[in-house]
């Protein structure tokens, strides 16, 4: 069915191609017609005369696609040649929500056939589609060339395409398919991706069961629920603790202490799942923070800006500018998901927290490392967090010292939460 769908131009025609050459820039857009077009040449400064490719992964399951897709990356750096550079490609309809297939454009300088014996090889046994791009012609004009098999196992050119430049979408391709596939917003979507897990995943049947046993949560609570939000070493635990012994709260956590024997598991699967599992540890303390908060205040180290911020910031390639904007639907609150009273944000300079990082010197997560490498990614997480509604959150200044940081605290929530 996807097959012969691609086989039509006139319903491929309304796609756009993304590749991303340099990530600090926008993506490279094009899209397929079957006459050349008057306009500059779609790769110029891009390819030399490497030769290159594309693939992208065609399956109707949600979940079979963000597998395939993490797994495909590490097989690709493994097998093919080094001389080959794999870039992140999307195909999507612009400004078309859920719309996007994800996929990689090689860029492959190695003059060596073991390329095209990897692709072919992937094409034979997998859920991929493979493209092959010839650059001729006296204008040197690029066209697409879509692989098929054959039944004697080998490989030919089914359709062959010109390939011609296409508008900047309004919105960068990466910001189309957030919803439901890196930021879950009820209960159900979450739980559904991991009970379609639970074959591939044994560990998604016990996170399951404990969700299944988790304490429901009422909209209003007796005790007012503080969360403590901000990116690693901006001093959360720090002051939760404090927070904790001078307000005589209660001191929570989301993922929650229960879910710890499967974090690890759950932290090297793809967005889709991994997103999954902590929405659901989001619902879990709620549980707890319904609970606790009939007797006392209660203190909240990380909760639902942290699981949307890092999801966001992660799917969002490229510049802080093809975030969504402030007030998209994507920084929404989950409307079946407990609401805290006051959400404060610590904010640190990077240099400041570089130099707590170093002093506390603890393993970090790999995103954490990401972060520190990657000063963009942080602005991006910042930027998300801020952007988060339902409640906003209150950015607090993390650099005096921890007793000052706890005094201006303790004044917010006087005045916030009238404590
Ligand atoms: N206000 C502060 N001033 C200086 N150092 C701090 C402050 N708050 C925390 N720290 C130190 O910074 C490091 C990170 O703090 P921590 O509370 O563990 O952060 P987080 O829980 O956000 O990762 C720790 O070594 C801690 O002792
Ligand atoms: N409520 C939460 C908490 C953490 N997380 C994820 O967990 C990572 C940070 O957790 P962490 O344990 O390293 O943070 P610290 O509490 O050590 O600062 C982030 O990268 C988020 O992706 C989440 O998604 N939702």
């Amino acid at each position: 069915m996807a097959r012969r769908m691609m086989s039509r131009l006139g319903q491929w025609s309304s796609y756009v191609f993304a590749v991303d050459f340099d990530t600090n820039s926008d993506p490279i857009y094009f899209a397929l017609a079957s006459k050349q077009s008057e306009r500059p040449q779609v790769f110029r400064n891009v390819l030399a005369d490497e030769m290159c490719y594309s693939l992208h992964v065609q399956s109707d399951d949600k979940i079979e696609r963000a597998k395939f897709y993490g797994g495909l990356k590490k097989k690709l750096s493994k097998e093919l040649p080094p001389e080959c550079t794999i870039l992140e490609m999307s195909i999507f309809q612009p400004n078309v929500k859920d719309s996007v297939i994800k996929g990689y454009f090689l860029k492959d300088a190695s003059k060596s056939s073991a390329t095209e014996r990897v692709l072919g090889e992937l094409l034979r046994n997998d859920p991929v589609y493979v493209c092959s791009y010839l650059c001729g012609g006296e204008d040197r004009q690029w066209s697409q060339h879509l692989w098929s098999n054959t039944e004697d196992g080998w490989v030919e050119v089914l359709e062959k395409y010109c390939v011609v430049p296409a508008e900047k979408p309004v919105h960068h391709p990466s910001t189309l398919n957030i919803i439901n596939y890196d930021v879950f917003y009820s209960f159900e979507d979450a739980y559904k991706v991991l009970q379609q897990c639970v074959d591939i995943i044994p560990e998604s049947k016990a996170v399951l069961e404990l969700v299944d046993q988790r304490l429901e949560s009422k909209e209003k609570t007796d005790f007012p629920v503080i969360v403590i939000e901000g990116l690693d070493a901006t001093g959360k635990t720090t002051l939760t603790e404090s927070l904790t012994e001078a307000l005589g709260a209660t001191l929570l956590k989301s993922p929650p202490q229960c879910l710890s024997p499967w974090r690890a598991r759950f932290d090297t699967e793809p967005p889709l799942i991994r997103r999954a599992f902590y929405a659901l540890g989001n619902y879990l303390t709620a549980g707890q923070i319904g609970q606790e908060a009939r007797q006392a205040p209660v203190i909240v180290d990380r909760y639902w800006h942290s699981t949307a911020a890092y999801a966001i910031a992660t799917a969002v390639g490229g510049k802080l500018g093809n975030l969504p904007q402030a007030g998209s639907e994507v920084y929404g609150w989950p409307g079946d998901l407990l609401r805290p009273s006051l959400v404060l944000m610590l904010s640190l300079s990077s240099q400041e927290r570089m130099r707590r990082l170093q002093v506390r010197g603890q393993d970090k997560t790999m995103e954490e490392e990401e972060l520190e490498a990657n000063h963009l990614f942080r602005q991006k997480v910042e930027e998300a967090y801020q952007r988060i509604e339902g409640p906003a959150c209150v950015t607090v200044d993390a650099s005096p010292s921890p007793d000052q940081v706890l005094q201006q605290v303790l004044l917010l929530i006087r005045e916030k939460c009238h404590l």
